[in-house]
């Protein structure tokens, strides 16, 4: 399929364009700024949902386009939905059937890799909680890693100490290990998901990352295939529909695998695929209606990169309603950015930072025109918001989510002037704000109340400033691979320094890959933190932590896109994730 646009990702890229003489008020770099556009889309050639070969389509780079192209979502036909469900029901009695802990630990492994697993997490928690109650010590090194990391990542209370009876007596793992390839990949997945403070998961990394590397030359071809693809990327990180759609093919191909689930895994992708046709159409009659951009030339018009994130960060099918009122917080989100980064003088912005601190409609009319149509879109968006979660959950919300909007703004203003007033944050305050700045706080809290699931009093008190851990690690990745994905144009530009430069200066790094190659460490590091959060369960209920951390995985496919790996056209994935559906 070919792809004429030169537009290949969604970060944006940008041009620079003529200043007209006598044009605008602004000065300095404020006037630098003001002629400069984010301009890039997704754009996609798509193929018809139903096609079986790829025939020249259109290429979707506005809302305009989706919607022409949303007006025939895909179905999975009767019969081969009352197939699908066959398929659930069988697999349901296989996973209750199945008694054997390593067997069923497979099992539960394959369907969360499959995208499966939301079908049976009533059936695949009690296995777990038997698993975690049975304080099982004996085991081989992949029982052992396997049932900790499916413990781990679904929540369940594990300590690192089980690995202790692998260790000689000097405190390194048994030289006996590095013959058992599925014993060290089991290790090194399970390592990752280790927090700050578990030196032994730190050792298992760099063991089963040294003896794996070390033993790829000499592995058949398929394990190879498999190792290479988990020292690339570990399973702890990976985006859950992305790896779906991965694994089913790599599934197809492994000898052995049960045709019956494999079947299962394509139509039930294929069904979520067209829920989630469904939902674009929303967001994108939504965000026609909206008219933002209609209004506001100069913003970004991006319904699909708003729902890309969206999905990423709610993979289950039956957070529907909440990935549809996520994403238009994102959308106005990458407006009101616009407005602060590329059109605004710094003048307009102080009155539209105090307008919103007001948050009344009358506060709104000092503003220019094209100010006073984001307000009231960001009033009504957010008026609306509150009126679904109050008519679901008898929860007034607007204090929670009005604060947090509030913040972001006041960040994007301490942004601003920093930039207008040539003054420098160093790395920490640029990055804690950049967390602000970059929506995540302001993610994380309508998403606490969008889900709604473990809401107390006590944890309510949690979502003002300072923000939870759990949210601002998650956002702290997310701002650093915001800023490797867009540092070279923001650079280009003569932008605000960003992380990078910031961290590369306060360590004296001239080398821009050591530089990228030391906030990649920032990032493994902040994965640590992140994990604690698993470990510590306190406050915050479990779907957010899942959600939070799928905000860290969703940035790294976002914006990884410069980097060289598999992960290398956000394009590509909106297309399988969302238009292409599985042919058999
Ligand atoms: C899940 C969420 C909240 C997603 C929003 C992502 C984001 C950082 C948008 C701003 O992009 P940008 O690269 O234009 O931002 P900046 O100008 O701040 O670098
Ligand atoms: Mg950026």
């Amino acid at each position: 399929m070919a792809c004429t646009s030169n537009f290949s990702s969604l970060s944006k890229s940008w041009a620079v364009l003529d200043v007209p003489r006598g044009a605008p008020k602004a000065t300095g770099l404020w006037l630098k700024r003001q002629f400069i556009f984010k301009t890039s889309r997704i754009c996609m050639c798509m193929p018809t949902p139903t096609a079986t070969q790829p025939i020249a389509t259109p290429l979707i780079r506005d809302n305009e386009s989706l919607l022409k192209y949303l007006r025939q979502p895909s179905v999975l036909p009767h019969e081969v939905d009352d197939s699908r469900k066959e398929l659930l029901g069988r697999t349901r009695r296989q996973l209750r059937s199945t008694s054997e802990p390593l067997k069923a630990m497979n099992l539960i492994d394959t369907l969360q890799r499959l995208g499966l697993a939301y079908h049976f997490e009533d059936d695949m928690n009690a296995v777990l909680s038997q698993l975690s109650s049975s304080g099982q010590s004996d085991g081989d090194l992949l029982t052992t890693a396997l049932r900790f990391r499916l413990l781990r990542h679904n929540g369940h209370k594990i300590s690192s100490d089980i690995f202790q009876k692998f260790m000689d007596k000097n405190g390194k793992f048994k030289d006996s290990l590095k013959e058992d390839t599925m014993g060290l990949l089991s290790l090194y997945e399970a390592s990752h998901i280790g927090a700050n403070g578990e030196d032994i998961l730190l050792e298992a990394m760099e063991f089963t990352e040294a003896h794996l590397k070390q033993s790829l030359p000499s592995l058949p071809t398929q394990l190879a295939r498999k190792v290479s693809r988990a020292l690339e990327l570990p399973r702890h990180r990976r985006m859950a529909r992305l790896e779906a759609r991965r694994y089913i093919q790599e599934y197809s191909e492994e000898i052995g695998h049960d045709p019956n689930l494999l079947e299962l895994a394509k139509l039930d992708y294929n069904k979520v695929q067209s829920l989630h046709q469904m939902e674009l159409t929303e967001i994108s009659r939504w965000w026609k209606q909206l008219g933002l951009v209609d209004k506001l030339t100069f913003a970004r018009d991006r319904p699909l990169e708003c729902f890309l994130w969206t999905v990423g960060i709610l993979p289950e099918p039956k957070y529907s309603n909440c990935r549809i009122e996520l994403a238009k917080t994102i959308a106005i989100l990458l407006v009101i950015d616009d407005i602060f980064d590329t059109h605004g003088t710094i003048d307009e912005l102080v009155l539209f930072t105090n307008a919103i601190r007001r948050w009344d409609l009358e506060a709104m009319e000092g503003l220019p025109e094209y100010m006073r149509i984001c307000y009231m879109a960001l009033y009504n968006t957010t008026n609306e918001i509150c009126y679904k979660i109050l008519k679901e959950n008898g929860w007034s919300v607007l204090p929670y989510l009005k604060a947090t909007w509030i913040d972001m703004i006041e960040g994007f203003m301490l942004e601003a002037s920093w930039y207008n007033n040539g003054q420098e944050p160093n790395m920490e305050e640029y990055v804690e704000n950049g967390v602000t700045t970059a929506g995540a706080y302001m993610a994380m809290v309508h998403l606490f109340f969008l889900i709604g699931q473990g809401v107390t009093e006590e944890n309510v008190k949690l979502l003002m400033k300072p923000y939870p851990k759990l949210f601002s690690c998650s956002g702290r990745i997310l701002r650093l691979w915001d800023d490797l994905g867009t540092a070279k144009e923001e650079q280009e530009r003569g932008d605000l320094a960003s992380s990078i430069q910031l961290f590369m200066r306060e360590n004296n790094i001239t080398c821009d890959e050591e530089g990228r190659k030391r906030i990649l460490q920032l990032i493994d590091n902040l994965w640590k933190d992140l994990n604690w959060e698993l470990v510590s369960r306190d406050a915050m209920p479990l779907a957010i932590i899942k959600a939070a951390f799928n905000m860290a995985r969703s940035s790294q496919v976002v914006y990884q896109h410069e980097e060289e790996s598999y992960f290398s056209s956000v394009d590509n994935y909106v297309e399988s994730l969302f238009f292409t559906p599985i042919i058999n």
